[in-house]
């Protein structure tokens, strides 16, 4: 093999092996601390497109020794059902409106869809996951909170006993947001909120968000890299975070009681994961803690 030279910053000459021993250097400590911690990383719909990718990384990460627990939404796919089938799409503060009818499509999309076909990708990557919904074994229960946002829970508890035993005999759980209302209705969930109350009942070492952005961005377009919980209020409160933002940071928030690094990385960008996990700079937003 041809070794080829280059500069750093600094002006300094390296080979290719030399840089091939740095970022494997950084790497392994990063893999060492990784093994048997659990990961929740949650993928959001707007990002589906690009969960080859993600799956690899998630895969290697697992043969790695890590404990990656996979959510994921599927918000466009049902907006995108939602108009075949002529039914209206409308959403209050990041959640979806869900009258009886879009219910019965939100499960079909969510579970017959997206969360077999992660399943199947995950398999097509060299990986055995295996997909459930917080209904299973009564892992995620809610109440409706709002009866103007229809069959949309807000959780009351989680139990991990379903995704742990998954792990324990060494598979990757795949999660659709659904739960069990009070009397065994299957509910809506914001798939962010279900990320955050399953990293906590976890007690998983990190929650990564991979969305369709750079991370959280100020009003003139810069990426934050580290938010503050209070910052993080004010930005809702002026507006600046919006739409599908609002449940994700709330989500990030409610994750920092248990959960110490909570991050939102551009899910479009080639081994995010591994770059955020494995790498000094990490990606995206960090939000930590007041
Ligand atoms: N301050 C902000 N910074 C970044 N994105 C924001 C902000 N406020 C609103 N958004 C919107 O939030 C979207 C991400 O939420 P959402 O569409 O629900 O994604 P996902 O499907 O990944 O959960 C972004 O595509 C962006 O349009
Ligand atoms: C109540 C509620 O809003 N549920 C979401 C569940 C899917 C989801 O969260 O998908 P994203 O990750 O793509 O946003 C919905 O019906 O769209």
């Amino acid at each position: 093999m041809a070794i080829t030279f280059s500069r750093t910053p600094e002006g300094d000459i390296i080979s290719d092996h030399h840089l091939i021993a740095q970022v494997l250097s950084e790497a392994l400590t990063y893999i060492d601390f990784l093994k048997g911690k659990t990961l929740v990383i949650k993928l959001g719909g707007s990002t589906l497109e690009h969960q080859r990718g993600v799956l690899q990384d998630i895969v290697w990460l697992h043969a790695l020794g890590a404990q990656p627990v996979l959510v994921h939404g599927g918000g466009p796919y049902i907006n995108e059902w939602l108009t075949k089938l002529n039914l209206p799409t409308r959403f209050e503060n990041g959640l979806r409106v869900t009258d009886a009818q879009t219910l019965e499509v939100v499960r079909m999309v969510l579970l017959g869809q997206v969360n077999q076909g992660l399943v199947l990708m995950a398999s097509q990557v060299g990986g055995k996951a295996v997909g459930l919904s917080g209904t299973d074994g009564g892992m995620v229960r809610a109440h409706i909170a709002d009866e103007r946002l229809g069959f949309v829970g807000e959780i009351d508890e989680v139990d991990p006993a379903p995704v742990q035993a998954i792990i324990n005999e060494g598979f990757i759980p795949i999660v659709a947001p659904l739960a069990q209302g009070p009397d065994g209705t299957c509910l809506n969930i914001n798939a962010d909120l279900v990320a955050s109350h399953l990293s906590g009942a976890l007690n998983a070492e990190k929650l990564i968000f991979l969305s369709n952005v750079a991370g959280i961005c100020r009003s003139d377009g810069s990426l934050i890299s580290e938010l503050s919980e209070v910052d993080a209020r004010k930005l809702i409160e002026e507006g600046v975070i919006s739409g599908g933002m609002i449940p994700k940071v709330t989500a990030c928030l409610d994750a920092l009681a248990a959960v110490s690094r909570v991050h939102i990385v551009d899910g479009r960008e080639d081994h995010v994961l591994l770059r955020e996990l494995f790498t000094d700079q990490g990606a995206g937003t960090m939000i930590v803690r007041s």
